[in-house]
């Protein structure tokens, strides 16, 4: 046995030292490339750039390591390559062991600056204050629809989205001791709970939910009181040292949340590009269709549409809309123009690549 390994590790230790070598010869161009941009103060982080090259490894990848596994590996190799030019901050809804940290590191890979906040306000606040370069914020959630303060928010601020993330969201029930006894209250983000009610009203319709400012912050509550059951993710709860009771209780198995990365950074097209709008009308009859006509007429597709009540009286509803393609390319720039001849309000959010998942 030993006999068979030894020359297949004396193998991997070779190549072990290649990729070494590799990986060093890239992170000292990464590095040209820094001086490169620090004498035209051009930015660091070029999520379209990052994006062609993931798309490029898998699509180059002959296997047989998977494609995902190949492009986990690229992100981090990028990641520390970028933070040889610059360490990129990063904003995102606190404390740390939230699903909006696992986005942060989805989308920039470990070797980045997380900025802990402790609301979505404060998020899009230190990044507009140049705090933070960029903030990760979540957008909507697969089974409870639209974050609305977001959406609230996207409206006013002068960021623009310069990526997407998607992040599967498994939530666990746990507790200090890894069981319910004793335990008088569960506590969790109130999307946490909305996202487990089926769940919760079948195994424990008697114990008092409580809404907090978030799933990790229930976990710390948890980690100092045994009378309180946490729902968060397990990494939240191994940061807290928590028992599980019981693992993946969200209602619906395939419960994702979307996250929008926001920043000062214009991106440039990457090839597959999505950009976001907000747009309202004048409150008519066909109002609606008249503004979307110019995104069929010049091919343009829509996906997605989602309706907010404007607040402040002038108009009835907000509409955000996603569509195909970047604010430069010719259809989606003729399709905009007309759009904005019709639109009471228009709104570029901005145009950024499509997420990899
Ligand atoms: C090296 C660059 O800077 C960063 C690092 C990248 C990389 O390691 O491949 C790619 C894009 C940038 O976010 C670049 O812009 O090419």
């Amino acid at each position: 046995m030993t006999d068979k390994l030894k020359p297949l590790r004396e193998q991997i230790d070779s190549i072990d030292a290649q990729i070494l070598d590799l990986l060093n010869r890239r992170a000292k161009v990464a590095q040209e490339v820094g001086h490169v941009k620090a004498e035209t103060m051009a930015p660091v982080f070029r999520p379209e750039r990052e994006a062609q090259v993931l798309r490029g490894v898998a699509e180059r990848n002959p296997g047989p390591m998977g494609d995902h596994e190949v492009q986990t590996i690229f992100r981090e190799i990028m990641s520390a390559c970028r933070s040889l030019e610059k360490r990129v901050t990063v904003a995102y809804l606190g404390p740390a062991g939230t699903f909006s940290e696992q986005a942060v590191y989805q989308q920039f890979g470990s070797a980045v600056e997380g900025l802990p906040c402790a609301s979505i306000d404060e998020v899009f606040r230190a990044t507009e204050a140049g705090t933070a370069d960029f903030g990760v914020v979540p957008v909507e959630n697969s089974s409870e629809g639209a974050i609305n303060r977001t959406l609230d928010l996207m409206l006013q601020t002068s960021l623009l989205i310069s990526g997407e993330v998607s992040i599967a969201v498994h939530h666990s029930l746990m507790s200090k001791t890894g069981n319910m006894d004793g335990v008088t209250v569960i506590c969790a983000h109130s999307q946490a709970l909305a996202q487990c009610q089926v769940w919760l009203n079948l195994n424990y319709p008697n114990i008092e939910r409580r809404a907090v400012a978030s799933n990790a912050e229930a976990a710390r509550m948890a980690s100092k009181d045994a009378s309180i059951a946490a729902i968060a993710s397990e990494m939240a709860g191994e940061q807290y040292q928590l028992g599980v009771v019981k693992a993946h209780i969200q209602d619906d198995p395939h419960n994702r949340t979307r996250f929008a990365i926001v920043g000062h950074l214009q991106t440039n097209p990457s090839g597959q590009d999505q950009t976001s709008l907000v747009l309202a009308v004048p409150n008519k009859a066909g109002a609606v269709y008249q503004l979307l006509a110019p995104l069929a007429k010049h091919g343009v597709s829509m996906t997605r549409f989602e309706s907010r009540p404007a607040r402040i009286g002038t108009w009835e509803y907000y509409f955000y809309v996603d569509i195909e393609g970047h604010v430069h390319d010719a259809a989606v720039a003729r399709a905009l123009a007309e759009l904005q001849d019709n639109a009471a309000f228009f709104k570029v959010l901005g145009s950024y690549p499509l997420s990899l998942t």
